[in-house]
């Protein structure tokens, strides 16, 4: 049995529907330990068997068998194997991989086997030294002569210890002391036992073989015998394995530092949508926390006011009223409450008008008291703006003094002017005009003008958080009885909760407005990719008859992709964290208050959607790439 048998092939092209026949019946059979050259006129179909020997083409009729075993029913991995495992290409135009180091060509079929990296590269050093290139392994192909180009792509062609060497046209653009060179180097491997197969047109090269094969029209017209093949080799070859993403990884390194001013472009491109997006987030964080801030520095978010929901029902809060609120989930205390308008405070002849006086001590914020203290019994409350119309210069000197506080109650369904002496407890510094006495001093208050003190409203305190307000206020809100809603609420945490919605919107907006530059830098880089495609074409060729998938194809695009997502989301965060660095130290002096806080998670954010983005941008240009003819790959210019 013939280690290579070739039987009754044929092969049409098809142009249009006029059928081209090339190869019209090929039988013919190899053994390891010869050099056969394949001779022939222009455009006789050897190139075009050649291919169907080396597993590049699977459509022809007719059989192909390896040690017996057809390839005809190979699929598509099965013959990318053949091609790792079994055969070594050398083309007429070198076809290295310009970006690759020389190292690196021999390297790339080294690393479809499953040897370590280490016994890699010494494989590789091994062979380039073996023809002749061991001070040359670090330049690039277009640093070296074709005699030496064509020595790397035999080193190239041996490192996946093929079976059998497939070189076509290997001298065809040497000198005639570098054709001599080449073609003691190709006797040697057949000499080692391995099968040569030459296409050649030259006579002269064809009588370096042991044998000589003539094609014309198609078909095997001489086989010529010249001397004896030699001894075949029994040695196992290399296990052989499909390209790792590691390698495919490092693959595209190489590429991205070799086209590094487009890349650094196109990173550059990508990097402004992400940083908007990002930036756009942090501003937000920090327009809502200085809001935020600035308000509750102002009042105690957690305690809010309840009041009937119909407008109309001035009638006193009931004990159900407390309890059933208190059965609130989060409610922490609910607190009786009165309050009244227009209140007129005097301090012997000077008086004040103040808009609000209310039992809800809970609503201060006790940060904002500059003096004093909370009131106590017989005690008021007032705003530093109140104590103001007292003394002009020092309104704090009315801490301890007694004021006369006059307000209206409600007897017998009528307003019933109330007056009292209270002592001043301390002084806020609040915006609001409001004045703040505990309930038990009105209590007392109305008690001595014969009123019973009932609630006019309730102070609800809320446990937790701030977070904890707005979904308090939303259990509050659903309470109803009779089909009818019991309850509307007014505090600080209502109001913030609706900002905050507001701000989140105007925050959104902005970010997605942002976001369109993702849009654009999205289409650039499928844009990219694609141009990447077509000027790696060469390579992909190249790439597939070395044995790479489809797959493997797939992920040296898609990997393109993903760095130069990772790369423009990176310096996109790092771009972000180092201008809040500037614009806040730069305002912290204005308004004592971080107005950019991009969080942990706007950084993941625009690192996640920008390696999303890319992922998806590289779907069509990748599967492109993967789906290109090997052959015609391999004759792009
Ligand atoms: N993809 C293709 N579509 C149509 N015709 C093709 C295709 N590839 C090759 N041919 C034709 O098939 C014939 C054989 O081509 P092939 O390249 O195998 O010849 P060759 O003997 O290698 O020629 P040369 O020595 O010039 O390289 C030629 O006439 C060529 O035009």
């Amino acid at each position: 049995m013939s280690f290579l048998e070739l039987k009754n092939i044929e092969k049409s092209y098809y142009l249009g529907k006029d059928e081209f026949k090339v190869l019209k019946g090929i039988d013919l059979s190899f053994d390891k330990g010869e050099m056969v050259s394949i001779l022939g006129e222009s455009g006789g179909g050897k190139s075009t068997l050649m291919n169907i020997i080396g597993g590049l083409d699977s459509k022809y009729s007719g059989d192909v068998l390896l040690n017996g075993e057809s390839l005809r029913h190979d699929t598509d991995k099965q013959l990318d194997e053949y091609r790792r495992k079994t055969i070594g290409f050398i083309f007429q135009s070198f076809n290295l991989i310009s970006h690759l180091t020389i190292l690196d060509n021999v390297l790339v079929p080294l690393e479809m086997t499953t040897l370590s990296k280490k016994e890699q590269v010494a494989r590789a050093k091994e062979l380039l030294t073996k023809v002749g290139l061991q001070d040359h392994m670090n330049k690039f192909p277009n640093q070296l002569s074709g005699g030496q180009k064509q020595r790397v792509s035999i080193a190239r062609a041996l490192a996946g210890d093929p079976e059998m060497l497939i070189a076509d046209e290997p001298t065809g653009a040497l000198d005639p002391e570098n054709t001599t060179e080449i073609l003691q180097i190709l006797d040697n491997i057949a000499k080692e036992g391995k099968l040569v197969l030459t296409v050649t047109h030259s006579e002269k090269v064809a009588d370096y073989g042991t044998r000589v094969v003539h094609m014309t029209d198609g078909k095997i017209d001489e086989d010529r015998t010249l001397r004896d093949k030699y001894a075949e080799s029994k040695e196992e070859t290399l296990e052989s394995k499909t390209l790792s993403f590691k390698s495919i990884v490092k693959m595209t390194w190489d590429n991205i530092k070799y086209n590094s001013k487009r890349n650094l472009l196109i990173i550059f491109g990508g990097l402004i949508g992400i940083f908007s997006v990002v930036f756009m987030l942090g501003l937000g964080n920090g327009i809502r926390g200085y809001i935020n801030h600035e308000i509750y520095s102002q009042v105690n978010p957690n305690s809010i006011q309840i009041s009937h929901k119909n407008t109309n029902d001035h009638s006193s809060f009931k004990d159900s009223d407390v309890s059933r609120l208190s059965a609130v989930k989060g409610v922490k205390s609910v607190d009786k409450a009165y309050a009244s308008s227009g209140i007129q405070i005097k301090d012997g002849k000077k008086s004040a008008q103040v808009a609000y006086m209310t039992s809800s001590i809970a609503t201060i914020n006790t940060d904002n008291i500059k003096r004093g203290t909370t009131p106590k019994d017989g005690e008021i409350l007032i705003t530093k703006t109140t104590a103001k119309s007292f003394n002009k210069n020092n309104p704090y000197s009315l801490v301890g003094k007694t004021v006369q506080v006059s307000f209206n109650a409600v007897k017998d369904g009528k307003p019933y002017p109330i007056t009292t002496n209270l002592k001043v407890s301390g002084i806020a510094d609040s915006q609001t005009p409001i004045s703040i006495i505990n309930y038990n001093t009105i209590g007392k208050s109305l008690s001595a003008n014969g009123i019973k003190i009932e609630p006019n409203f309730l102070n609800v305190n809320i446990s937790g958080g701030v977070s904890n307000v707005t979904p308090v206020q939303n259990r509050i809100k659903a309470l109803s009885a009779d089909g009818k809603k019991l309850y509307s609420i007014q505090g600080a945490g209502a109001i913030v909760s609706t900002l905050n919605t507001y701000i989140n919107l105007a925050v959104y907006v902005l970010a997605a407005i942002a976001g369109i530059s993702l849009l654009v830098s999205a289409i650039m880089i499928i844009v990219v990719l694609y141009i990447s495609v077509a000027e790696r074409t060469k390579e992909i060729g190249i790439l597939r008859a070395l044995g790479a998938t489809k797959g493997n194809i797939r992920m040296l695009f898609v990997s393109q992709a993903l760095f130069l997502g990772i790369f423009s989301s990176v310096s996109a965060v790092v771009l972000s964290y180092l201008i809040q660095l500037g614009i806040n130290s730069t305002v912290y002096g204005m308004i004592h208050y971080s107005i950019i806080q991009v969080s942990i998670g706007n950084a993941a954010f625009g690192i996640v959607i920008a390696v999303i983005i890319n992922l998806l941008a590289s779907i069509l240009p990748s599967n492109k790439g993967a789906k290109l003819d090997p052959i015609e790959s391999l004759s792009a210019e």
